[in-house]
């Protein structure tokens, strides 16, 4: 449904965008229909830069965006208002989503004015009671109401109703329960696998590697603005191979084993994959040339089937550790 080719993107920072910054380089993923695929990496490792990129929030500098086949990264205006009718975003922070001095429902009415305008006052009152209903809210509780009076869960559920509204296909889910308390975050998380049940694609953008082993399907490991590592979310956080994902993997405290655990487990990794480069190896063994060129032109490899794998030096820059 979604896939990302070689997505570049460069900022201009400095006087008069007198500096570049390299913030998404050469970035290729893609989500289905019924999956959840996360984007995990450390903050200013470019997620939220890949998913505006897809809402065609910001512009890309190289590479391609297309949507069931079809080029994203330059739609005219009515092509746009389609593209929204199939995808659409929620970001981390709920509140200001919405304007503080009007009732939440003008957010479904403006929906209601550009997409809906024939649709019956009944016929749409029956569509958001629905929409509602698949987010567990009671629309009395909600409807004239307005943004103060709810909580951060309850409106981080509107803003998902609203999506709802549109019949997407692909949501893009930005850092949308890193505000939310314990309780409240279960209750978002649940939705998303309930959604995702349903057919919908989600691209869920976080940088907290449990909840990317919790709800995706497959996961895509950012640093510096370059994918190091992808692949079915169990292939890679049971066997991490890029350092990267080892450190992000080794940080993480885990409630089943004992730190002695998971360090001798660790250390025999270390120790399998030291001095080395899989994707450099993959490389040479295919007879092609060691000179940092990519064989499959998004720069990993193959290393288990639906297991990805970059060259193991941590930025662009740097030497690779087996050179
Ligand atoms: N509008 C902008 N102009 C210039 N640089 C930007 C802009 N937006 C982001 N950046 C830079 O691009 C890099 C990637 O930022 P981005 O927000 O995509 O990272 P992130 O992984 O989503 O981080 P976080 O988790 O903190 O939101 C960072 O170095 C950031 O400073």
């Amino acid at each position: 449904m979604l896939t990302l080719t070689q997505l570049d993107k460069v900022y201009k920072t400095g006087t008069f965008g007198s500096s570049d910054l390299h913030a998404v380089r050469q970035v290729s993923l893609d989500v289905q229909r019924g999956e959840v695929v996360s984007l995990i990496g450390e903050s200013g490792s470019g997620k939220s830069t890949i998913g505006k990129m897809v809402l065609h929030l910001l512009d890309s500098t190289g590479g391609s965006i297309t949507f069931d086949g079809r080029d994203v990264t330059k739609l005219g205006f009515r092509a746009r208002r389609d593209y929204y009718r199939k995808v659409q975003g929620v970001f981390q922070d709920p509140f200001s989503s919405f304007n503080p001095i009007y009732k939440v429902d003008r957010a479904f009415e403006t929906l209601r004015r550009s997409y809906f305008p024939r649709v019956s006052s009944a016929d749409w009152r029956k569509r958001l009671e629905d929409a509602l209903g698949a987010v567990t809210l009671e629309p009395d509780d909600i409807l004239g109401k307005f943004p103060h009076q709810l909580s951060g869960g309850q409106l981080q559920r509107l803003l998902i109703a609203r999506a709802l509204l549109l019949d997407i296909e692909l949501l893009v889910a930005d850092e949308i329960i890193s505000m939310l308390d314990a309780s409240t975050r279960i209750d978002v998380l649940n939705l998303l696998g309930e959604l995702k049940g349903r057919g919908l694609g989600i691209l869920f953008v976080t940088h907290d590697l449990s909840l990317g082993n919790y709800v995706s399907d497959r996961v895509v490991i950012l640093y510096k603005g370059r994918v190091v590592e992808r692949g079915d979310t169990s292939a890679v956080f049971d066997d991490p191979l890029h350092p990267y994902t080892r450190d992000l993997l080794a940080s993480v405290p885990h409630l089943d084993r004992t730190w002695e655990e998971v360090e001798v487990e660790e250390a025999e990794r270390t120790e399998r994959l030291a001095g080395r480069c899989l994707y450099h190896e993959a490389v040479a063994g295919d007879g092609a040339s060691d000179g940092g060129e990519v064989p499959d032109g998004v720069g990993l490899v193959e290393h288990a089937p639906g297991h990805f794998v970059g060259c193991f030096r941590k930025a662009a820059e740097e030497p690779c550790p087996a050179a």
